[in-house]
């Protein structure tokens, strides 16, 4: 399902970090082609060895980002396996994770978490109509591409990446139905994970429920509690609507995208009102 690449093919520069059961690099790949050596900016995203028992959602989640190309889904080259390592090879997005960009205390503005509120609900639309399951939306897998630029009207660009492997605790970025039955996901789980992903840009990329345990976020589904509402009523609604525990009751991405599409402009008015000087 994907382009094998060949390991010394591959160039290794710093490392970037590390997420679950995985370890990321920036590097290099270097193609011949027409004769020509062309080398190519890349992240190499290393899956330990010892977790084997990751590999297929490894693979998987490799095959599926690159069966199907999207301006706003990552751009996978394919895959290296060298020994017991197995190495995704992906485009090199310029400022990485979005949780981390946001947590870096960059101000950014509401018309630029609406921007890229609507740039993911656009990628999930595209997948909604491929009837292709992510399974794992949040802020981690949001991909920042372009900063954007308020005073040249410049707006930002986000990347949705593999799925990755599927931690446990996502709790509540995993839809409630999930827990109980892990295996059938569907499309309206990213639905879920959208409205909590909204959540987090809009709380600078702090993570909902931050410092509770498994126990109390179990309990959170549990009593069917709802994230602490946004301020602006039209938003917090958007939040509630995707996140219904009902998932048969969440929104399309059609009328995610209309409901985003008029937050841009109700927002634009809120400012235009708060800068108007009242005579
Ligand atoms: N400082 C810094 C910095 C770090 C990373 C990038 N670029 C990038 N490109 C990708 N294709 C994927 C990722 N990821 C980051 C976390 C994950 C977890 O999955 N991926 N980062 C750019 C700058």
């Amino acid at each position: 399902q994907f382009h094998m690449i060949k390991y010394e093919d591959l160039k290794w520069d710093e490392s970037l970090g590390q997420g679950s059961f995985t370890r990321i690099y920036r590097g290099h790949k270097t193609d011949i082609r027409d004769g020509e050596n062309y080398t190519t900016e890349v992240l190499l995203k290393e899956l330990d060895a010892g977790h084997k028992n990751c590999w297929e959602s490894f693979f998987e989640s490799a095959s599926l980002m690159s069966q199907i190309s999207h301006k706003h889904l990552l751009l996978v080259y394919g895959v290296s396996v060298h020994g017991v390592q197995n190495i995704m090879v992906q485009e090199f997005v310029k400022y990485g994770a979005l949780d981390l960009y946001l947590k870096r205390g960059r101000s950014v503005s509401v018309s630029w978490k609406l921007d890229v509120a609507k740039q993911l609900a656009s990628a999930l639309n595209f997948l909604e109509e491929k009837h292709i399951v992510h399974g794992n939306i949040c802020a981690k897998n949001l991909l920042l591409a372009r900063e954007g630029d308020q005073s040249q009207g410049i707006s930002p660009f986000i990347k949705l990446s593999d799925p990755g492997i599927m931690v446990l605790d996502r709790i509540p970025w995993v839809a409630p139905e999930v827990l109980d039955a892990p295996d059938d996901l569907t499309l309206e789980c990213d639905k879920w994970s959208f409205g909590a992903t909204v959540w987090e840009i809009f709380n600078n990329g702090n993570s909902p429920l931050q410092g509770w345990d498994l126990d109390e976020k179990r309990q959170f589904y549990e009593s069917f509690q709802k994230l602490p509402p946004s301020q602006w009523a039209e938003l917090a609604d958007l939040i509630t609507q995707c996140m219904d525990y009902q998932a048969a009751l969440r929104p399309s991405c059609r009328s995610i995208i209309r409901q985003l599409n008029s937050l841009i402009t109700s927002g634009n008015d809120v400012r235009y009102t708060e800068l108007q000087i009242i005579p």
